[in-house]
């Protein structure tokens, strides 16, 4: 690499902040340092007007200098200023029709919320709601037309608000539903609630952390004995095949028109395997074990600070023996009865059950292992919350191959989603 003195190399180590994710690029990776945006680095040279050389937690490397900025100076105020929430960019997009039109279509997920309020419908009379995040209003006015609460408190902080007063009006329910422009977190409510209804769910459960402000809504308008709907969440995981990825992303350049292309290969695992795939479809021939829930939240006694780091074990005896590519994980919700000893009802988003617009999340090895009926994977899972951006966080999975004796094989791989 060209290099030319463009500072003395012995000036003390400046600090810097990262202002976005490292990248790999045609620099040797191991003369790369790895960052994340928000790191704090103390650059100690700049052999070039292109890489630094930076330490990061007592690891140095080089560094690309524009993905960097000054700690004090006016960018590094910018980052400072930057909203860690991404607020206008979040909201921004639930303000078009898009992202409510595929909430919408997506018919397991809609019922599963008509259903809760049908079974209820009884006891929801004269109750007084708040449905947190509204959107269109759909589940309020589920609420208003097919049960008799006293009212519904409708909050959305995005300019969706505004299109769902006229719904509410179109559908006859503004004697009873109330939308209210603005975040959960700092809406004004007359009164506590008896029953906090949200759909907050994202990749993984808890991607987005929309589940923060349920949690902050529940601290501050639900009575006691209110009931939270979803009142628990799970997340499941399973080991898995998944040949058909595995064979798009990785085994095409084994061969491809009859050329030799497997040096892209490790350029292909960098870019296809290194973050979960979203959306993906697992085929229940696909698991190589049963699903076991690896974390279970509980909506009452959850607190905003247990978000930062969730973990969970996990034991899997294989049960079909096959290629182990990777983890798949996705979710369910249950809503407990209003009722005593009444029926709950779950929205599940796994393979079992009707898809939704999640589908799965698919975590891929970097490679492929063998496994075998008697095999056992066990192991353990961490959400971590990113402590700059609060919408992301990274998961990582580790993981012990227990099979015949001499061949125990271990692995640890973290996924960033998505910074
Ligand atoms: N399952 C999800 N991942 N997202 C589905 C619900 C998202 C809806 O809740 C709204 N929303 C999200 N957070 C908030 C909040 N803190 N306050 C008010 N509305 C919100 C958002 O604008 C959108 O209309």
């Amino acid at each position: 690499m060209e290099t030319e003195k463009t500072e003395k190399e012995d000036a003390a180590p400046q600090p810097y902040v990262a202002i976005r994710d490292d990248r790999k690029s045609s620099l040797s990776l191991c003369l790369q340092l790895s960052f994340s945006s928000g790191d704090a680095l103390l650059v100690h040279a700049k052999p070039s007007s292109v890489w630094w050389w930076a330490e990061l937690r007592g690891v140095t490397g080089y560094v690309p200098a524009s993905y960097l900025c000054q700690s004090g100076d006016a960018e590094e105020d910018d980052i400072s200023t930057e909203d860690p929430w991404q607020d206008e960019e979040y909201f921004g997009s639930y303000g078009t029709l898009r992202l409510h039109l595929e909430m919408l279509s997506d018919k397991s997920r809609t019922d599963t919320y008509r259903r809760a309020v049908v079974s209820n419908s009884i006891s929801l009379t004269n109750k007084v709601v708040m449905d947190l995040g509204c959107g269109t209003g759909v589940i309020s006015l589920f609420c208003a037309q097919l049960a008799r609460p006293s009212l519904v408190y409708a909050v959305e902080a995005s300019s969706m608000a505004e299109y769902t007063r006229q719904l509410v009006k179109q559908n006859g329910c503004e004697e009873v539903v109330t939308v209210l422009q603005g975040r959960g977190e700092e809406v004004e409510l007359p009164e506590k609630v008896d029953l906090l209804v949200s759909e907050w769910m994202g990749n993984c459960l808890v991607f987005e952390f929309m589940v923060e402000s349920v949690l902050s809504a529940r601290d501050r308008w639900l009575r006691e004995g209110g009931v939270m709907w979803p009142s628990s969440a799970v997340l499941v995981l399973v080991p898995c095949q998944a040949h058909d990825y595995f064979a798009e992303k990785m085994a095409f350049w084994e061969c491809p028109y009859g050329l030799d292309f497997t040096p892209l290969q490790p350029l292909a695992q960098q870019e296809f395997f290194t973050k979960p795939k979203f959306s993906h479809v697992i085929e229940p021939s696909d698991c190589l074990a049963d699903p076991c829930n690896v974390i279970c939240l509980n909506m009452y006694t959850l607190q905003i600070k247990d978000l930062e780091e969730i973990t969970g074990q996990f034991n899997f005896p294989v049960e079909t023996s096959g290629t182990f590519h990777g983890f798949t994980a996705w979710f369910a919700v249950y809503f407990e009865s209003l009722e005593v000893g009444g029926a709950t009802v779950e929205l599940n988003t796994g393979p079992h059950s009707e898809p939704t617009h999640w589908k799965q999340t698919l975590f891929m090895l970097d490679k492929p292992v063998s496994l075998n009926v008697g095999d056992c994977v066990t192991g353990t899972i961490v959400l971590r919350r990113n402590p700059v951006w609060r919408r992301h966080m990274s998961v990582t999975l580790d993981w012990n191959i227990i099979s015949d004796a001499d061949k125990c094989q271990s692995g640890t791989k973290t996924f960033p989603m998505w910074r």
